[in-house]
């Protein structure tokens, strides 16, 4: 571990000294008091360097990961030095909400993205979690879905069903997989509607707030061009206040037609991690999290959920922090 040495309090920077303290499991974890951020034996803080508004820069990262805690309440920055060792500590966070909802509700409500946050996730269907988790009590929604047959190349469902969902055991009627037979019109209005009625069975929670779905847990990817979901820069879609779900006909990814929830929902929920991994990546990391601009308002830029934000970043991703 670097040893770091105390600033004056008057420099634009404070440092903090990293301390060992044990995680509740008793494995050893490293504990940052400036920021208050901990990570496991997986994820080492190696230094910390912070400006006043507690904002934290990572500094040597080498063959070891960094926990940043930025000054915004509530949102966590994690580098990792690869998408291997993003994607162990990926499955530890899953892990721990799945187990804190159970206990809490009796159900876990987890919504994913296409892309390749289904191979990030890849290690929760491993040992120890295919055998841990209670899969039983999983609730699966997707953030956005391709308007293809759930066949096709092209279909998240399919992604998800070869990548994770076909290797646990999630009961049937659990999965909430977008109506592939409708027009978009119809498969947006009808998963509207299936998730109201699963709102009022309790199985899906609401915000306090707003009376809108709060998700346990979303997991998004991000494009190269900082689109999350299928709400895409400069589009009309992200100023969307009523709908829930809604779809896209001209979505600048293929395939054009698309679902999607939009960002009322998004950021209801009581937690997102955002997954992204690869050096083509790291502009709209740089302008969502650092001081990079772009000529667009970035859709990453207005994930702001209602609950926790943690960002899963490799190294490359963060190469311009
Ligand atoms: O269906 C989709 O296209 C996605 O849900 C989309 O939002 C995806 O998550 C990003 O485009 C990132 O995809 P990659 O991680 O593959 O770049």
């Amino acid at each position: 571990m670097a040893s770091l040495t105390q600033q004056p309090l008057s420099s634009p920077f404070r440092t903090c000294k990293p301390t060992r303290i044990p995680f509740p499991s008793g494995s050893p974890s490293t504990w940052c008091p400036l920021t208050n951020t901990r990570s496991s034996h997986r994820a080492k803080i190696i230094s910390i360097t912070s400006s006043e508004n507690l904002r934290c820069y990572k500094t040597k990262v080498s063959s070891m990961s960094v926990n940043m805690m930025t000054s915004e309440k509530k949102k966590k920055v994690q580098v990792f030095d690869s998408e291997e060792s993003l994607s162990v500590s990926l499955a530890e966070y899953v892990n721990v909400l799945s187990d804190k909802f159970v206990k809490e509700k009796g159900s876990f409500t987890v919504v994913v993205s296409g892309g390749s946050l289904i191979k990030s996730l890849r290690k929760l269907v491993e040992a120890p979690y295919i055998d841990s988790i209670d899969w039983s009590k999983w609730h699966m929604f997707w953030v956005d879905e391709r308007v293809v047959p759930k066949d096709h190349p092209d279909s998240n469902y399919l992604l998800a069903y070869d990548g994770f969902l076909s290797k646990v055991s999630i009961p049937p009627g659990n999965i909430h997989a977008i109506n592939d037979t409708l027009s978009a019109e119809g498969a947006a209005e009808e998963y509207e509607t299936n998730i109201k009625n699963l709102v009022q069975k309790g199985i899906i929670s609401t915000s306090e707030a707003s009376g809108i779905p709060k998700f346990d847990v979303m997991l998004l990817g991000m494009g190269p061009d900082g689109h999350v979901a299928s709400l895409f820069p400069g589009h009309p879609l992200l100023q969307e206040k009523n709908k829930w779900v809604t779809f896209i006909k001209e979505s600048p990814k293929p395939p054009p037609e698309r679902i999607t929830y939009t960002f009322p929902v998004i950021n209801s929920s009581a937690n997102i991690a955002l997954v992204v991994a690869g050096a083509g990546k790291a502009h709209p990391v740089h302008v969502a999290l650092g001081n990079g601009q772009d000529s667009d308002v970035l859709p990453v830029q207005l994930v702001s959920p209602e609950g926790e934000l943690t960002w899963f970043l490799d190294k490359d991703a963060a190469s311009k922090l």
